[in-house]
């Protein structure tokens, strides 16, 4: 079967100066990836760059079955890309509902059932509805930000970075969750992580990224013991 994602020598920069300097990963339909890395080591540009964001300087992107390295970011979004960016920009003078709404906007679905499915996995986003975002706690943002992603229907979700700034107690609610989108709703994701604990909880399979390239696979059993140098494969 081939992968849902396959990315190809994919480089990127910003100006003239080189981030991504040759991705190469594939990932299969239904899997939970994670993508470990120090900060400045190229997460945020990759996912950028899958999104279509940043333009790739060489390299490719197939999504689907389709060559999407020279799409617009809408047209990746049509084909079921989505990305909950990091820091989440959700907007914050606008209501929990509305941030919703925008969500859906960008799938030109203006279906109100679709947020209420999205909400049934949500119970905690329920009760917030009329809120602002920004007064949010940040893991109540986060948990927004995801929800947001979901109302347009994507087959794969890019994560950035989520636990950053959050408090334990609200990330095993977000592992929680994930894992229960996992099993109802038919998806795959890259969570992109310097949290162990998170990835691990969650991740069919690790890769670590350094310098901008991907330089191998983290052995589970060296996840599970907590024994990761992020700088070694
Ligand atoms: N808009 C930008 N303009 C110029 N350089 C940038 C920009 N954004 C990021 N960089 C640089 O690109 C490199 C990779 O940054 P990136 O955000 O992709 O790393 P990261 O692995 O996601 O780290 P972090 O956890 O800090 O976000 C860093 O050296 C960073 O300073």
């Amino acid at each position: 079967m081939s992968p849902l994602l396959a990315v190809e020598g994919l480089r990127a920069s910003y100006g003239r100066v080189p981030i991504l300097a040759g991705v190469d990963f594939t990932m299969a339909e239904g899997e939970f990836l994670g993508i470990l890395g120090h900060n400045g080591m190229g997460k945020t540009t990759l996912m950028r760059t899958i999104m279509g964001s940043l333009p790739a300087t060489a390299g490719s992107i197939h999504f689907a079955g389709t060559d999407v390295t020279k799409l617009a970011t809408h047209q990746r979004s049509r084909l079921g890309l989505g990305l909950v960016p990091q820091g989440r920009e959700i907007f914050p003078t606008l209501s929990v509902e509305e941030n919703m709404r925008m969500g859906l906007a960008a799938a030109k679905r203006e279906d109100r059932a679709v947020i209420d499915g999205v909400l049934q996995d949500f119970p905690r986003l329920v009760r917030l509805l009329d809120r602002r975002g920004g007064a949010l706690s940040g893991g109540e943002q986060q948990l927004l930000a995801l929800a947001r992603c979901l109302c347009a229907k994507p087959k794969l979700i890019l994560l950035d970075e989520p636990t950053e700034g959050i408090q334990p107690s609200i990330i095993e609610e977000m592992i929680e969750t994930l894992q229960t989108l996992r099993r109802r709703w038919s998806l795959s994701m890259i969570i992109v992580e310097q949290n162990l604990d998170f990835i691990t909880s969650l991740s069919d399979r690790v890769l670590s990224i350094q310098k901008g390239r991907i330089t191998g696979e983290v052995d589970r059993e060296r996840l599970l013991s907590g024994d990761v140098a992020m700088t070694a494969a």
